[in-house]
């Protein structure tokens, strides 16, 4: 069976409450997009992908489902400003900006095509925004074949064993994922040794989510905490040594800086410190070419208590009752709390960014120059293998 994050039909949108995985699989109904922004806040839907994807569709069932105005003008109003709101929900990932801005462009068009039909207008937009669900897991197993192809040319002979961090797969896309489709990739063409995922705390998207990932396709894969990373290259033979560390990204600057969930930046330190290779893993909807460095990328921080409370089922030494789910502190009552969601791992620890049409290496002077990989999108033009392969 595939994991399904999120679930679509005209009229129906279904999200999988990430909160209660891996114990406890619950969809949760999206009707309208005040709906689908108070799921992607409060994290029940998460990733960059699939929250601009889950802000899209939640907009087109409130739309298929509201009696709205058959003037075009008004209806192309109605979707700028609900298209605003959702972009409000979570600022770090451009995934849902950019999602934004391409569909205003879509609904525009439509107004001025359409006759002045409100009809046209909205059936563009729900078009456009189903679109997306396809479209997402193409990239995904391009992204997922690119990769590997590049790992396993500049790895050693034989199988390789690659390390994540936090959760990039089915639960964090339209489906197979970006940094764990390449571990699909790369297990699917028996390439693969061993996958380690990190913990990802505090909201421990790898052993809640990107594990669940790895058991459910029955994937070789162990579970590291976050502050095993450098101990775990250190200690790997040549034998078993882990070929690169592959990573998601919620937004890639223009110069390559890459914001990630907290934590990545410490991978690629380490990885430069012990010769492993360092790849983020990311579709063309997530590089910013308006956002000229990772300076500039503005960081989440979310609440405290994300950090100082963990939730989870109750365990009696014998089994899980999932239907006593827990939340305890695990933290001294008073203690002040920085919690950033995300981190900015700069260019110059980063190996290779892999999109859907290939893997971006540095250009000569050092730099990465991702224009012909955004104009080969943009223009429609034939997908094009960029460095890499
Ligand atoms: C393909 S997921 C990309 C990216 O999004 C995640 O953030 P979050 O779980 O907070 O939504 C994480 O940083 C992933 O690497």
């Amino acid at each position: 069976m595939v994991l399904e994050a999120i679930r679509y039909k005209p009229g129906s949108l279904q999200i999988l409450n990430q909160l209660k995985l891996p114990h406890q699989e619950e969809y949760d109904e999206i009707r309208s997009a005040e709906d689908g922004w108070h799921a992607i806040k409060e994290m029940r839907t998460r990733g960059a992908p699939a929250i601009a994807i889950v802000a899209a569709l939640a907009l087109a069932v409130e739309l298929q489902c509201t009696t709205l105005s058959d003037n075009a003008e008004e209806v192309r109003a109605f979707i700028l400003e609900k298209l605003q709101y959702l972009v409000t929900s979570r600022p770090t990932a451009v995934n849902l900006a950019d999602a934004s801005r391409k569909l205003q462009k879509v609904v525009s068009n439509a107004a001025k095509q359409g006759g002045g039909d409100g009809k046209a207008v909205v059936k563009a937009y729900c078009d456009a925004a189903a679109q997306m669900l396809i479209d997402d897991v193409s990239d995904n197993r391009a992204i997922g074949k690119y990769g590997a192809e590049w790992i396993t040319r500049t790895a050693a002979e034989g199988k390789v064993s690659v390390l994540t961090h936090c959760n990039t797969g089915s639960l964090a896309t339209a489906g197979y994922g970006t940094a764990l489709g390449v571990i699909r990739s790369l297990h699917g063409h028996g390439q693969l040794k061993r996958a380690f995922c990190t913990e990802t705390r505090p909201y421990n998207q790898g052993s809640r989510l990107t594990a669940f990932e790895l058991v459910h396709d029955k994937i070789p894969a162990t579970l590291i905490t976050d502050s095993m990373a450098s101990a775990l290259l250190k200690s790997q033979g040549p034998e078993e040594r882990i070929a690169a560390i592959v990573v998601g990204a919620d937004r890639v600057a223009a110069n390559g800086d890459t914001a990630n969930k907290i934590g990545t930046y410490q991978l690629a330190v380490t990885a430069r410190f012990h010769g492993v290779k360092f790849l983020v893993a990311a579709p063309r909807t997530t590089i910013d070419l308006q956002t000229p460095s990772g300076v500039e990328i503005e960081i989440e921080e979310r609440a405290g208590k994300e950090m100082t409370f963990v939730k989870g089922p109750r365990f009696d030494g014998v089994d899980l009752d999932v239907s006593r789910v827990e939340t305890v502190s695990i933290a001294a009552t008073g203690i002040d709390v920085w919690n950033p969601a995300f981190d900015v791992t700069p260019a110059e620890l980063i190996d290779g960014i892999i999109t859907e049409v290939g893997v971006v290496e540095k250009e000569p002077d050092g730099k990465f120059d991702l224009t012909f990989a955004m104009e080969a999108h943009n223009e429609g033009l034939k997908p094009v293998t960029i460095g890499g392969v």
